[in-house]
């Protein structure tokens, strides 16, 4: 393990339980607050890191310069229960579950949560060894508009259905394999429309 990956693990208290937001954040907005804030009331997590990523391996578009993402992400995150960190540059992952693996040889001592919209768990199962994340990791899948229906019927979830939990503070207790569709305040934000109407270029 690098030095450069060891200065970008953020501080975590022993044994915590810490939520895990990847994504392009391309750029990051209020919806990612929103939401992580939600999950960890809901989830029961004291911290969560946010995985800014050198770019999504089903994108196929480059996102823009990693360090203008982080800057955006850190100014964002306004929760000091927060961290913002470009921890997969660093490792030179950016398959997911790699990145898990490391996280966990780095701090074996955290219970990792792995978060993601329920966009990401429609393609979930396109993920490189995506039932290795759920067989390691309680995984939180949060509401977004218009997605409902197409997270209850993707694959993933239907192969994964024996170990969804209907409520999310079973996630932690219960552990791995242990899914939930966390119904927080649907948030309408997406780096996508803040694109299109010119708020961020690449
Ligand atoms: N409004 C939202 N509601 C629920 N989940 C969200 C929301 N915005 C982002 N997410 C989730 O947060 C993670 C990181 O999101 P990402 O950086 O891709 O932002 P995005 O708005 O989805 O971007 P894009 O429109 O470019 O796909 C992903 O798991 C995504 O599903
Ligand atoms: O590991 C994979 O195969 C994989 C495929 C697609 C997306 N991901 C991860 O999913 C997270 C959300 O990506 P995005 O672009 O929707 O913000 C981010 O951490 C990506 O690295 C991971």
């Amino acid at each position: 393990m690098s030095a450069a990956a060891r200065r970008a693990l953020p501080p975590a208290p022993r044994g915590g339980a810490v939520g895990v937001l990847g994504g392009s954040f391309d750029p990051a907005h209020e919806g990612h607050l929103a939401i992580t804030r939600e999950a960890m009331a809901r989830i029961g997590l004291s911290r969560a890191w946010w995985l800014v990523s050198p770019g999504n391996p089903l994108k196929p578009d480059a996102p823009a310069a990693l360090e203008r993402r982080l800057a955006r992400a850190r100014a964002v995150a306004t929760d000091p229960r927060i961290a913002v960190t470009g921890i997969e540059a660093a490792l030179g992952t950016r398959y997911t579950a790699e990145t898990l693996a490391a996280l966990r040889a780095l701090r074996p001592d955290l219970r990792l949560v792995w978060l993601m919209g329920a966009d990401n768990l429609v393609q979930f199962h396109r993920w490189r060894d995506w039932r290795g994340i759920a067989a390691h990791h309680p995984i939180g899948v949060l509401a977004r508009p218009g997605l409902r229906v197409a997270a209850r019927t993707a694959p993933a979830a239907q192969a994964m259905e024996r170990a969804r939990v209907r409520a999310p503070g079973l996630l932690l207790r219960r552990g791995p394999p242990a899914w939930c569709l966390v119904n927080i305040p649907m948030r309408g934000e997406s780096s996508t429309a803040i694109r299109a109407r010119g708020g961020w270029r690449r």
